[in-house]
């Protein structure tokens, strides 16, 4: 099993639109996400979503993926999340990589190139496959889901 602190290294090839961008960061010793910039300048009127260019792509080694986080500071301060976060980022895909932002905050929200609109956490990934059967083991919970234990301690 590798290890946490052993860095797998990701190949990452810049567009020319992305050009002297850095390249994503972890900020402090032990962030679990990287800040990743815009390559483009826009403004996000409330309500409104887009596909921010980053300027790169990306070879994520088999066996992991990439989730796209939103960033707290900008969800609490301007409502700027992602509709789908996590997003995922395969291994096998070589486009750019974007960042869909959403604003759902009630002012327009202006970002410029070089900002930082979201965050990436690296993840290995399991592999599995469904195999149909004709019943389920028995368990405590059973079919009981969607608050069936309370929504209150
Ligand atoms: O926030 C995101 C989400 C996805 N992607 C890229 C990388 C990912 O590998 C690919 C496909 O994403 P996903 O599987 O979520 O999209 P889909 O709507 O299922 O499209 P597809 O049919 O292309 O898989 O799009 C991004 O650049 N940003």
């Amino acid at each position: 099993m590798p290890s946490p602190f052993d860095p797998i290294e990701i190949r990452l090839k810049r567009l020319p639109h992305g050009e002297g961008l850095p390249v994503p960061a972890y900020a402090t010793a032990h962030a679990a996400g990287m800040d990743v910039v815009s390559a483009e300048e826009l403004t996000l009127q409330p309500g409104g979503r887009h596909a921010v260019a980053t300027g790169f792509a990306m070879a994520i080694p088999e066996g992991y993926e990439v989730q796209v986080r939103p960033r707290s500071g900008l969800a609490l301060k301007h409502g700027i999340s992602l509709p789908n976060t996590p997003g995922t980022i395969d291994a096998d895909y070589r486009g750019e990589l974007r960042i869909i932002l959403i604003n759902l905050g009630d002012q327009p929200f202006a970002i410029a190139r070089g900002d930082r609109i979201a965050q990436l956490v690296v993840a290995p990934v399991q592999i599995a496959s469904f195999r149909e059967v004709d019943g389920l083991d028995e368990t405590a919970r059973g079919e009981g889901g969607f608050g069936s234990t309370g929504v209150a301690s």
